[in-house]
């Protein structure tokens, strides 16, 4: 299954931690990750294979949201920050808005990260 993990610049401590404690989860062979550009560059420095996309300013969100409808996807990690602003909102948006239209489980933040991981 493809898992996509994104996080803000606030949050990429956070997802940084959130990878070493599900390294061996998350090497599994049947699972393949994609990422936004920093935060794929985040995880392949722990030694994780992803597929890294465009940074999220850039359209990584857009492309993750592409990938959603397409269903391509199948499990979306995105830990956002709310308190700050973005430039891409409308992107961020769409990335969320599509997970919904897809019903695809979205974590959006670490607590219910943890929970959906222990569905794999
Ligand atoms: O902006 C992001 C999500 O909206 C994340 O992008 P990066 O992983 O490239 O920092």
């Amino acid at each position: 299954m493809e898992i996509a993990i994104i996080a803000h610049d606030g949050k990429k401590k956070e997802m940084v931690n959130f990878l070493i404690k599900h390294l061996e989860k998350l090497n599994r062979t049947d699972i393949k990750l994609i990422a936004t550009g920093t935060t794929g560059t985040k995880a392949e420095e722990l030694g994780l294979t992803v597929k890294r996309l465009l940074s999220g300013p850039h359209g990584g969100d857009a492309q993750i949201a592409s990938r959603v409808a397409e269903g391509k996807t199948q499990m979306v990690f995105f830990f956002r920050d709310p308190l700050n602003a973005h430039p891409h909102e409308p992107d961020i948006m769409m990335l969320m808005r599509q997970c919904d239209v897809h019903n695809i489980p979205l974590a959006s933040n670490s607590s219910t990260a943890e929970l959906l991981i222990k569905s794999l």
